[in-house]
């Protein structure tokens, strides 16, 4: 039988170590869904719906490195491309595959379903443009090759998604066999000049500081070069302090870590270090309004910035030099200066254990934090929702080996339920834990039934606080109520007569116990704990920071200033 365009893209999928593929099948991607199911390396995964389909592509990236979602022409693509917005701002690379309208439609006068109606069917490529780093529309199958090849070759040097728009009718169109998978994958080295220049320059900026500390962004892991950030910050010696968004990037049982630094809402004293510091070593960091609480957290110092492919200076711009060999240079010839750690030990604060509720007292926020922080292991890997979820979940201490995933840029509510569920598919083994408000659940909850089809022990901690709480804490108003569901009650909905997944209602501290005792014995499915929590009961950081984004959104237009 003769190999296809399907195939062709089946088999450089799998050579970029996809092996599983998330799907909503529809008229015009059937015939290339039946090649990529043919491939033997990929597993086909099927999603409720497209919204999902993309978030779990996403998650599954953060684990596996690259992953795929494969959607019909826009009522399909559309949706996918929320998912495909998250990889771009999460530095993802999620290769978006739509199928299309047959080549033979154009310009016939023909109007096709699922279109606009209007005989344009380039919309949807236009529109994929402006949310990858590369977007590709293959005409006829002697185009696929060298198409599909630049899309997954930008894809994976950029870290950002791509996206590949393949006609009905050329799916199972004949094409020729892939060459080398090295022209898809090889990396791009740093350029050694720029590299030494950098290097150079990275020394100078450093000659005569007193007080260096390294602020690690979200960016690191995406540049593969978290080891050798450890190499350059054990070469220094010096605090590191983390962005709220690279929580888990460096190890925070690791002696030098000083915490999460996020303003005024920071941890263990971060900011405390970070404005005493002298010389700032921004590795792989994102300063947006978030990370920045309503831009009231900028460093005021000149900051030396090491980004994915280029290093800037105050006076100094380098490009191509890659994060990983940059800081692994800069490890080998830095200058050793634990200043900012002495003085950290001077001023870290006390750690003094979360009182242990009593079994019969209501469920509160803390008690949560702290029965969440008691379980985390070496083999857990723990996802926060948008919501009061990021600072509980900022706030706990990652033991050694735990992982941690949150998608502060993009921030899309019920994020963490897909990518939870795409994330596990890569790491079967490990205990996925995922802590999401009840508004946020809401929006993406048809996931969970994957979790039951797949048999997937991941633990959901909702926390039912009655509403938008975060939003609350920003501006309230009517919009931020919503319709209370039993939420533990939905897990038999999912089961039907053949899952296994756990609902659970926790009002009390000693009820949430025993939730999470049976969520660790339950290993044929997901165990949903619904924890009942004050509608008032906020993190103290939720209310600081809330205060300070709704003044950095309320600021007026200019003209209204002169
Ligand atoms: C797709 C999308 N739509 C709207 C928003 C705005 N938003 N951000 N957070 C929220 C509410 C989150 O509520 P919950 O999940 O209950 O979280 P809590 O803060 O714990 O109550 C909204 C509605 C958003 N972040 N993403
Ligand atoms: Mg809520």
């Amino acid at each position: 039988n003769k190999y296809t365009v399907g195939d062709y893209l089946a088999e450089r999928l799998a050579q970029i170590g996809i092996r599983h593929h998330f799907v909503v099948p529809g008229d015009y991607n059937l015939i290339l869904l039946d090649k990529l199911a043919a491939c033997p390396q990929l597993k086909e995964v099927g999603c409720a719906n497209e919204l999902n389909c993309s978030m779990a592509a996403e998650g599954y990236a953060r684990a596996n490195g690259a992953s795929v979602c494969v959607v019909t022409f826009s009522v399909g693509a559309i949706s996918a491309f929320n998912g495909t917005g998250s990889a771009f701002a999460e530095n993802l690379p999620l290769i978006l595959v739509s199928g299309s309208p047959n080549t033979n439609d154009a310009g016939q006068n023909h109007i096709l379903h699922h279109t606009l109606g209007n005989r344009d069917y380039t919309y949807q490529y236009e529109m994929a443009k402006k949310v990858t780093c590369c977007a590709v529309a293959i005409p006829r199958a002697e185009e696929a090759p060298r198409l599909i090849d630049r899309a997954l070759r930008h894809a994976l040097l950029a870290r950002k998604p791509a996206y590949i728009e393949i006609p009905t009718n050329l799916a199972g169109a004949a094409c020729v066999r892939p060459g080398p998978i090295s022209a898809v994958i090889e990396p791009v080295s740093s350029d050694k000049g720029a590299l030494e220049a950098a290097a150079k320059c990275a020394a100078d900026y450093l000659t005569g500081k007193l007080k260096p500390v390294i602020l690690v962004g979200p960016k690191l892991r995406r540049a593969g070069a978290e080891k050798e950030l450890i190499q350059l910050a054990e070469a220094m010696g010096c605090a590191v302090a983390v962005q709220p968004a690279a929580k888990g990037m460096f190890p925070e049982d690791h002696p030098q870590f000083t915490g999460i630094f996020w303003g005024q809402v920071s941890t263990d004293a971060a900011d405390s270090i970070v404005h005493w510091a002298d010389a700032l070593i921004c590795v792989g960091t994102v300063f947006n309004d978030y990370s920045t609480v309503g831009w009231t957290a900028m460093p005021d110092i000149p900051l030396m910035s090491a980004d994915m492919d280029h290093v800037t200076f105050p006076g100094a711009h380098f490009s191509r030099v890659r994060l990983s060999e940059f800081l692994g240079h800069l490890a080998q010839q830095v200058v050793f200066n634990n200043s900012t750690m002495i003085e950290y030990r001077r001023l870290r604060p006390d750690v003094f254990p979360t009182r242990k509720a009593a079994r019969d007292e209501i469920l509160t926020r803390k008690e949560v934090s702290r029965q969440v922080q008691e379980m985390l292991g070496a083999n857990s890997s723990l996802f926060v929702e948008t919501g009061d979820s990021w600072f509980n979940g900022i706030q706990l201490r990652l033991p050694p080996g735990a992982q941690f995933e949150i998608e502060m840029q993009w921030g899309h509510i019920g994020w963490s339920i897909p990518a939870a569920f795409g994330y596990a598919m890569h790491y079967p083994e490990r205990h996925t834990i995922v802590m999401v408000g009840d508004g946020s659940f809401q929006v993406t909850a048809q996931e969970v039934s994957q979790m039951v089809r797949f048999k997937m022990p991941i633990t959901i901690i909702l926390i039912n606080n009655r509403g938008y709480t975060i939003e609350v804490e920003i501006h309230d108003g009517t919009y931020n109520k919503i319709k209370n569901w039993n939420y533990a009650l939905l897990m038999q909905a999912f089961n039907s007569t053949d899952g296994h997944g756990k609902g659970l209602l926790a009002n009390t501290a000693g009820e949430l116990e025993d939730a999470l005792r049976v969520a660790g014995e339950n290993k044929d499915g997901p165990t949903l704990i619904e924890c009942t929590i004050d509608q008032d009961d906020c993190s103290r950081e939720l209310i600081t920071w809330g205060h300070y984004v709704a003044s950095a959104n309320a600021r007026p237009p200019k003209h209204h200033q002169d």
